[in-house]
């Protein structure tokens, strides 16, 4: 059972109780009469044809409460756009799927680059941006909730613990994130958030100053978490990072836009396991190396914006500091670990953390070359004051898809 500490300024909602899944959603109903929910589902194809997603439209099909899902499919060919319109048929909600690579979106994408809106890559930011730009053109919702599709362990009360905060009329949050416990074989996951993220804001704090900023990073128990609730008005003004800076950069747009008050982090799982990529230290560009890269530039470019200066002599600083904070947390890992039950291999633990040392130089010179550059995709609220008709365009297109019978004759 968890305990009730409230660790900083932005509210946590644990799980001090297990909640009766059927009164959780009984509630749930009853919010959706004053507001309405979609829930987003970023995925790649390959995903459909995985257990955890037979699972995660299982559970769903229980979650009456929701009103749309918008799943936003990423490497589809044509065939695979219409077993994924069978796939996801059965779902009670109305069920819309973003064929992001299909011609009729690729065409929106076109004309959103000539006007330079969208000149970013594929990837899981890009998605969820089409998803909360089709979300807003249908107007159907105000709380917007986004999850991962490779849970692993998914239980079908999770969306609802997941937008209870934004859902719930008597709550004003603009934005709540998930936290959960990654844990898989036997040991703790979670790798690049336990052995690089909370040990690089503590080494953050020691260098450059306890900010307020690192201070409200700090309290998120699962920073990298996909699993989030938004305000529907609030997606409209927000910008999404392209990268894999994603998550952390959607806790520092909340930090600048809102106040910490309207913050909020839910415990959604007892334990969350999901696909895990390769730890390769050998590939410096790949992997969890990569993903980290993304994260700590995001976090170097936000500290700028508010001040900090950076040069090299910051980055070897910070190295040493980010070094000694991870192998202090190494050992108190192991602790938890050990007290329940669970192993944790030291080794491998102390590998990740060198090689992820590296990462902060080599992300911290990147950063000193390109100071400016942002991997950010406008908001909304942006494009559409640009491009008048983009909503139209982009639900015209998703309708289309839907109602096109030609599709995949060649
Ligand atoms: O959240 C993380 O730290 C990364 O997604 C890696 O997760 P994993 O160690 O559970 O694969």
């Amino acid at each position: 059972m968890a305990d009730f500490h409230q660790g900083g300024p932005i509210t946590t909602l644990h799980r001090i109780l297990d909640r009766n899944p059927e009164e959780l959603a009984y509630e749930m109903n009853a919010f959706a009469r004053q507001r309405r929910q979609t829930l987003i589902l970023p995925c790649l194809y390959s995903e459909l044809e995985t257990p955890a997603m037979t699972t995660i439209v299982e559970g769903l099909k229980q979650a009456t409460y929701i009103d749309q899902i918008v799943v936003g499919l990423d490497r589809a060919d044509a065939q695979q756009y219409l077993h994924a319109r069978e796939f996801f048929k059965d779902l009670p909600q109305h069920v819309r799927i973003l064929w992001n690579d299909g011609p009729r979106l690729r065409s929106v994408h076109d004309r959103l680059n000539e006007n330079n809106l969208a000149r970013y890559e594929p990837g899981k930011g890009r998605n969820v941006w089409y998803c909360l730009g089709y979300t807003l053109a249908s107007g159907r919702s105000s709380v917007i909730g986004i999850h991962d599709c490779d849970i692993a362990t998914y239980t079908p009360d999770l969306p609802a613990k997941l937008m209870y905060p934004i859902a719930n009329p008597a709550f004003n949050f603009a934005f709540a994130k998930g936290y959960y416990a990654r844990v898989a074989n036997g040991t703790l996951k979670g790798r690049v958030c336990r052995l690089f993220v909370t040990p690089l804001i503590r080494a953050l704090k020691q260098v450059v100053g306890k900010t307020d900023f690192l201070n409200y990073l700090d309290c998120f128990r699962y920073a990298l978490s996909g699993e989030m609730a938004i305000r529907t008005d609030v997606a409209y003004g927000l910008r999404v990072a392209s990268d894999w800076g994603l998550e952390v950069s959607m806790l520092s747009e909340m930090y600048r836009n809102h106040t910490v008050h309207r913050l909020a982090q839910v415990d959604i799982a007892d334990i969350y396991d999901h696909k895990h990529r390769e730890f390769d230290p050998a590939q410096k560009d790949d992997g969890l190396s990569r993903m980290a890269s993304d994260i700590a530039k995001s976090l170097f470019r936000k500290l700028a914006t508010q001040g900090t200066v950076f040069t090299p002599e910051t980055f070897r600083t910070l190295k040493a500091t980010y070094y000694r904070a991870a192998l202090d947390l190494i050992e108190q890992y192991r602790a938890d670990a050990l007290f329940n039950g669970l192993k944790i291999n030291r080794d491998e633990e102390e590998n990740c953390v060198e090689v992820l040392s590296e990462v902060i130089i080599s992300a911290g010179q990147h950063y000193l070359e390109n100071p400016l550059e942002s991997p950010f995709i406008p908001s909304w609220q942006r494009v559409e004051s640009a491009m008048g008709d983009i909503f139209e365009q982009l639900s015209a297109a998703v309708e289309d898809d839907l109602n096109d019978m030609d599709i995949g004759k060649a």
